[in-house]
């Protein structure tokens, strides 16, 4: 099994950049886990609670089960990845049967933080755009898909995502194999991409 890592910070297009690598493969030979599913449960806490939770820092992501799951599914047993609401702060309780495939891509903002998470990475990748333009995107895409109003978006932006994005996540390019930048669309970082994939296929 090829494992490929994308980290990059939020709105930096990290989902876009998987789909787009994906959509041209064959079906079923790729496999895709979001670091977004493996929030911590909240379950025990409140709805207010919950909005004042840090979710730009590594201390809110299990990653234990992240790599329990990297484990398994590199011994070719299936997991189920847990369902994350972002207008809820929590898991649903439902989850998603992962099959092992060829090639398994994790994304997420966090993912290179994880000492044992990175050394399960064969391909390291990190997607750059602008502060600016991510914000922009993460602001547009929030408001339309994740239940939030433009001053949830900057108050969180100014009190953890920025300070967490300075201190966690740009600080990660160091373990990089590669640098996506994607301030516009990337067709041949994709292309590249998809072509050591279809190697490995
Ligand atoms: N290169 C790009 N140019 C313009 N918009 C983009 C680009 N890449 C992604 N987007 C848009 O930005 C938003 C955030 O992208 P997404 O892939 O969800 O980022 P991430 O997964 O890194 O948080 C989405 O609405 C997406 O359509
Ligand atoms: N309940 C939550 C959980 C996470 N976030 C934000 O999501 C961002 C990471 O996801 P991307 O798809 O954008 O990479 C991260 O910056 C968290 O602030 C949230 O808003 N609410």
């Amino acid at each position: 099994m090829l494992i490929i890592g994308i980290a990059g910070g939020t709105g930096c297009g990290k989902t876009t950049v998987v789909n787009k690598i994906i959509n041209e493969l064959p079906e079923g030979e790729v496999g895709v886990i979001s670091q977004d599913s493996y929030y911590k449960d909240t379950s025990h806490l409140n709805y207010d609670e919950r909005i004042k939770i840090n979710f730009d820092h590594p201390r809110s992501i299990d990653f234990e089960l992240l790599v329990e799951h990297l484990k398994a599914l590199k011994i070719n047993t299936p997991v189920n990845q847990p369902v994350y609401s972002f207008v809820k702060h929590n898991r649903t309780g439902d989850t998603v049967l992962t099959h092992p495939r060829k090639v398994m891509i994790v994304e997420g903002i966090l993912i290179f933080t994880n000492p044992e998470l990175r050394e399960m990475f064969d391909i390291k990748l990190f997607v750059h755009a602008d502060t600016d333009e991510r914000l922009i995107r993460r602001l547009k895409r929030d408001i339309s898909e994740r239940g939030r109003d433009l001053d949830e978006v900057l108050s969180r932006y100014q009190m953890t995502l920025k300070p967490m994005h300075d201190q966690f996540i740009e600080p990660m390019k160091e373990y990089a194999d590669m640098i996506i930048p994607n301030n516009k669309h990337n067709t041949v970082a994709i292309d590249i991409v998809r072509s050591i994939i279809t190697q490995k296929l």
